[in-house]
């Protein structure tokens, strides 16, 4: 059976909820969760998944402090059972700027995941300059994790080309789960 990859994220004004989806539509199956209105089921969902694909807004440089406080719940007797060991990671973040200081959260994001023994999965995608073919893929050329740019057309909140990486970045870890088991 294929379980489902989870994504639990958080968004105050829409961004990153926008990017969760569009990793969940590269990542099929998978579970968006709103960590703001977790149920059971969630926590469930998020025990059996193979994969947990981690994601937050930079606030001040860092994590959204109701982020973190996930973090710290998930953590309750998950890291002394090491319950989520082997599982795949990935972790992706959002903000206003190029820079952003965003390379912050996603290092929050991975110690946590190295915290919990889950094995990170980063990004691949190269696009342009080195690959002028690719305009808008990894704009921000980011390695460790997806970063996006908030885009100042709230109609769509994120760029066509973050979109299309976010939907590739799930791929990434839907083939990577799938490859590794559990
Ligand atoms: C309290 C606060 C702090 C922020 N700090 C940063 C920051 O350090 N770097 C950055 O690039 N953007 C920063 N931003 C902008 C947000 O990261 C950006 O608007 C993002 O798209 C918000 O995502 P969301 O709509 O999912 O909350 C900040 C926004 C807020 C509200």
């Amino acid at each position: 059976m294929t379980h489902p990859i989870a994504i639990p994220y958080f968004s105050g004004h829409g961004h990153t909820a926008r990017l969760a989806q569009a990793i969940a539509e590269g990542a099929a199956p998978a579970r968006l969760i709103d960590i703001e209105t977790m149920t059971q089921a969630d926590w469930d969902a998020l025990d059996a998944a193979p994969a947990i694909i981690f994601g937050s807004p930079t606030y001040m440089g860092s994590v959204a402090a109701r982020y973190v406080h996930f973090l710290e719940e998930a953590s309750d007797a998950r890291w002394t059972a090491q319950s989520w060991q082997n599982k795949l990671a990935g972790g992706f973040t959002i903000g206003t700027y190029p820079s952003g200081d965003k390379l912050s959260t996603l290092l929050r994001l991975s110690i946590f995941a190295a915290q919990m023994g889950m094995l990170w999965v980063g990004a691949t995608e190269i696009g342009a300059p080195v690959n002028p073919d690719r305009p808008g893929i990894d704009r921000d050329g980011s390695m460790l994790g997806l970063m996006a740019r908030s885009d100042p057309d709230k109609s769509r909140l994120i760029s066509d080309g973050d979109a299309e990486t976010a939907r590739l970045f799930g791929t990434r870890l839907r083939r990577a789960a799938d490859r590794w088991g559990r």
